[in-house]
């Protein structure tokens, strides 16, 4: 499916997702000392007397994405370029949180486009993907975000995401597989429509490096 997100638009999802947090600090703190009490905790024992502290600090870090933008991580970083042979980048390492169990997402996003008159800073690839991984996710989401941003932002004649991915939420709980390992991916443009640049994308994320 091609979907056509104007830059505006991308820029308007993004000043949604931006949330200024009601909550204050002590509060989010005090939440956590409840969850150690209700673990059967001693949040005032040694170790744990800073712990509320902590957590509220990795979490705020593990969700920062939502404080950020595309217009402020990308810099300006789009240029005009005639290239238009596919562009990837590939094992993206991603750290994001599953929205059911605030349990870690760990896995890797290969990100490509074909450019159509313009091409984006590399890094800002990168940059894409951890901005929406970090936030709560289903890895499905984080996929289709991922592709719909660099649709927005460049008009390509067509982007490609792979996400592959295993869930904290699958491995240490529930059903507790740990072999095991989810892959999404979201097809935009020429590699919807086109089965060849499809295999080639497929291909190309398969193949082993020479310099490894
Ligand atoms: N589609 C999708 N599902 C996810 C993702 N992350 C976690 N889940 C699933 O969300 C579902 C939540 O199901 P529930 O039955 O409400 O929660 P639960 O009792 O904790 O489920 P179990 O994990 O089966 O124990 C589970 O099947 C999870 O595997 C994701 O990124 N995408
Ligand atoms: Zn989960």
């Amino acid at each position: 499916m091609t979907l056509s997100i104007s830059p505006d638009d991308i820029r308007k999802q993004s000043v949604i997702t931006e949330s200024k947090s009601p909550v204050s600090e002590a509060e989010m703190q005090q939440a956590v000392r409840t969850l150690l009490l209700g673990m059967g905790e001693d949040p005032d024992r040694e170790g744990l007397r800073d712990t509320p502290k902590r957590v509220v600090k990795a979490l705020k870090f593990l969700t920062s994405g939502y404080q950020q933008s595309l217009d402020e991580l990308l810099n300006g970083a789009v240029f005009h370029e005639d290239a238009n042979e596919m562009v990837l980048v590939r094992d993206i390492d991603l750290f994001s949180s599953c929205e059911h169990h605030i349990l870690p997402i760990l896995g890797r996003a290969h990100v490509a486009y074909i450019p159509n008159g313009k091409v984006i800073g590399l890094s800002k690839i990168a940059r894409i993907c951890e901005m929406y991984a970090r936030r709560l996710q289903v890895q499905e989401r984080l996929t289709q975000q991922i592709a719909d941003a660099l649709q927005g932002l460049l008009k390509p004649q067509g982007v490609a995401v792979v996400v592959e991915a295993s869930h904290m939420c699958m491995v240490m709980r529930g059903v507790q597989k740990p072999g095991s390992w989810t892959v999404t991916s979201s097809m935009q443009g020429v590699f919807a429509d086109d089965a060849r640049t499809r295999q080639e994308f497929m291909d190309l994320i398969r193949h082993s490096p020479s310099f490894h």
